[in-house]
C-alpha cells in the first residue's frame, strides 16, 4: 500500500509541489536578504547622506557669509584710515556689544601688514562682556591664543575662510584691508571670528530643522564622512579640518529611522502576506485538484481495476470532461471485450456449421449429468445418432450440398430436443449425441423415434441410399444402468454399440443397448461402412 502510494501520481505531484514550495520560500528569503534589505539600506544611506550634505552646506554658507562681512568691513576707507591711525574714533563709532551680539561675532582682530596687533575687540566667552584692547593682555588675555594663530597665518599663508580651534571651535574669515573701491596697497589684515557655540547650534537647528552637534576630535581625512546606525537612530558626521592643528571639528546630525523602519515593516508585511497568499492559493489549487482530477482519477483506476463488477454509481460516464471521455471509451471497450469473450466462448463450445453445441460442451454436460445421476440414483439416457450413408450423399450431391443437409438435419434434431427439453450436440462429422437426464429407456426410445421421424419429415432426397429414397438417421441408445462402470465413457460406449447394431440391422432404426445384443450375428450387407 505504502509503495503503491509512493509510486502514485498524487504522491509524485505532492512531492514535486513540496519541492517547488521550498525552493520558492528559499528564493523569497534570498531575494529579501540580498536584494530587498540591501536596497532599503542603500536608500536610507542616501537619505541620511542628503541630510548631512544639507547641514554641511549650511555651515559652509555661514562661513561664506562671514567672509563677505569681513571683506565688507576690510574694503572700506574708514577701516583703511583706522589702520593708518588717522581715524581714532573708528572703534567707538562702529563697534559695540550690541553690534557683536547682533552680528554674532566673538572677536574682530586688526593687524598691520607685518602681523602686529593694531586693535582687538570681542565678547569675553565666560562673562559675555564686550572688551577692546590694543594687545592680548589684561582683560583681553583670553584673545591671546587666537591672536597667535592669526599671526602665524599672516606669517605663512592666510586662509580667507578657515576653521580655528582654540578654547572653542570657530569660523574665521580674513581679508586684506583696502580702500572702499578695493584699491591698494593693502594696509593690514582684518580677522572676524564666529564661535560655533550652543547659540550658533541653536540657530542652525532652527534654520535646517536638523538635530546638530559639534565635537572636536582628531582629523582623519579617510573618514571625513561617517554614518552610524543603531536601533531606531542614525548618526552621520562630517569632519572639517582646523587651521594649524591636527584636530578637526565634527559636525554630527542625528536622525530617527522612521522612514526606513516603516519601509521595513511594510516590506515584512508584504512578505508575510505574499507567503500566506501563496500557501492559500496552493491549498486551493490542491483542493480543486483533489476534487476535480485526483478523486475522479482514483475512481477511474478502481473502475479499470474491477471492471468486471463496475457500477457507475459515481456517474463517471456522465461527466463532460476528459474523465468522462475516458470512462465512456473504457466502458465501450469493456462491452466490446465482453462481446468478444461471449463470441469466443460460443465458438469454443458450439459447432460453426450447424450452430449446435459441440463435443467439448457435450462432454462437460455428460460428466456433470453422470455425476448427478449417480448421486441421485436417477436414470440417465444418452443417444448417438448418425446419418445413414452420408458418404454416398456427399458423393452424389457434392460436399456443399452435404453441408446444407447437415444443417437441415441439425435444425430438425434441435427442434425436437428443445420441445422435449433435452440436450443435443454435433459430436462428429455426420454424428450427433443427445443427453437425457431422468429419462427411462422406454421414454428414450420414444424420443429417439421422434428424432428419426423429424429427419424423415424433412424429405431430403437421397437417391443413392440403399435404405430409403430420402435422408434417414440411425439411433443407438445407452442407459447409465447398463454401462459396466458409471463413467461418461462407459455410457457412451453402450450408445455407440447400440448405434453400431442399428447400422448393422439395416439403418433407419432405433436400437436400445442391451448386453445380450452385443453377441447377435450381423448380416454382411448392413455392416456399417
Ligand atoms: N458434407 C460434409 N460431409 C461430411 C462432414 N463431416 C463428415 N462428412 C462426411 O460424412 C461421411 C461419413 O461417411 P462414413 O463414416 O463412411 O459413413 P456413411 O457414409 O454415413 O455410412 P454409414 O454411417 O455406415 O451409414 C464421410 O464421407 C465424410 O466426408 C461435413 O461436415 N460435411
Amino acid at each position: 500500500m505504502g509503495q503503491r502510494f509512493s509510486l502514485s501520481l498524487r504522491f509524485r505531484f505532492f512531492a514535486v509541489l513540496g519541492g517547488v514550495l521550498i525552493v520558492a520560500m528559499v528564493a523569497l528569503a534570498a531575494i529579501s536578504k540580498w536584494l530587498i534589505f540591501p536596497a532599503l539600506k542603500a536608500e536610507e544611506r542616501t537619505a541620511v547622506q542628503r541630510e548631512l550634505d544639507r547641514a554641511t552646506r549650511s555651515l559652509e554658507l555661514n562661513q561664506e557669509s562671514l567672509l563677505a562681512q569681513a571683506q565688507d568691513w576690510a574694503h572700506w576707507d574708514d577701516t583703511y584710515q583706522f589702520i593708518e591711525g588717522s581715524y581714532p574714533r573708528y572703534a567707538e563709532v562702529n563697534f559695540s556689544q550690541q553690534m557683536f551680539e547682533d552680528m554674532n561675532y566673538h572677536l574682530m582682530a586688526f593687524f598691520t601688514l607685518q602681523g602686529e596687533v593694531h586693535f582687538l575687540a570681542g565678547l569675553e566667552p565666560t562673562t559675555g562682556r564686550y572688551q577692546t584692547c590694543t594687545a592680548a593682555v589684561g582683560p583681553c588675555a583670553w584673545m591671546a591664543p587666537w591672536v597667535d594663530t592669526m599671526q602665524s597665518a599672516i606669517a605663512t599663508q592666510v586662509a580667507p575662510m578657515a576653521m580655528y580651534i582654540e578654547q572653542w571651535p570657530a569660523l574665521v574669515a580674513a581679508s586684506h584691508i583696502l580702500h572702499t573701491d578695493e584699491s591698494g596697497p593693502p594696509n593690514g589684515w582684518l580677522f572676524k571670528v564666529r564661535a560655533l557655540d550652543d547659540a550658533w547650534l541653536e540657530r542652525m537647528t532652527d534654520y535646517t530643522g536638523l538635530s546638530l552637534s559639534l565635537q572636536v576630535e582628531p582629523f582623519a581625512a579617510a573618514h571625513s564622512t561617517e554614518l552610524t546606525f543603531s536601533g531606531d537612530q542614525v548618526t552621520a558626521s562630517h569632519l572639517f579640518a582646523a587651521y594649524g592643528t591636527s584636530e578637526a571639528v565634527s559636525l554630527t546630525i542625528e536622525l530617527n529611522r522612521v522612514q526606513y523602519l516603516a519601509n521595513l515593516t511594510t516590506f515584512r508585511y508584504l512578505l508575510v502576506w505574499t507567503a500566506g497568499l501563496m500557501l492559500l492559493v496552493i491549498g486551493l489549487v490542491l483542493f480543486l485538484l483533489e476534487r476535480m482530477v485526483l478523486k475522479p482519477l482514483r475512481q477511474l483506476t478502481a473502475f479499470t481495476q474491477f471492471a468486471g463488477q463496475f457500477d457507475d454509481s459515481e456517474g463517471l460516464t456522465e461527466r463532460r470532461d476528459e474523465i468522462g471521455l475516458l470512462s465512456r471509451a473504457f466502458r465501450e471497450q469493456l462491452a466490446c471485450q465482453h462481446q468478444l469473450n461471449a463470441e469466443l466462448l460460443r465458438m469454443s463450445t458450439h459447432d460453426a456449421l450447424t450452430e449446435l453445441p459441440n463435443r467439448r460442451l457435450f462432454d462437460q454436460r455428460l460428466t456433470a449429468a453422470v455425476n448427478q445421476a449417480t448421486q441421485e440414483v436417477a436414470p440417465l439416457a444418452v443417444m448417438m445418432l448418425d446419418i445413414d450413408h452420408f458418404k454416398l450423399y456427399n458423393d452424389g450431391y457434392g460436399h456443399q450440398q452435404g453441408d446444407e443437409c447437415l444443417k437441415r438435419v441439425a435444425a430438425a434434431l434441435q427442434d425436437v430436443a428443445s420441445r422435449h427439453g433435452f440436450f443435443i450436440a454435433r459430436t462428429g462429422g455426420e454424428e450427433f449425441s443427445a443427453l437425457l437426464p431422468g429419462v427411462t429407456s422406454q421414454h428414450a426410445k420414444t424420443l429417439a423415434n421422434a428424432l428419426v421421424d423429424a429427419v424423415d419429415q424433412l424429405h431430403l432426397r437421397h437417391e443413392r441410399s440403399p435404405v430409403c429414397e430420402h435422408v434417414t438417421i440411425s439411433v443407438g441408445i445407452g442407459m447409465l444402468d447398463d454401462s459396466e462402470a458409471s463413467l461418461p465413457s462407459a455410457i457412451m460406449t453402450t450408445a455407440d454399440q447400440a448405434l453400431y447394431l442399428a447400422k448393422a440391422q439395416g439403418r433407419h432404426c432405433v436400437i436400445l443397448f442391451e448386453p445380450s445384443l452385443v453377441s447377435c450375428p450381423i448380416s454382411k450387407q448392413n455392416t456399417p461402412s
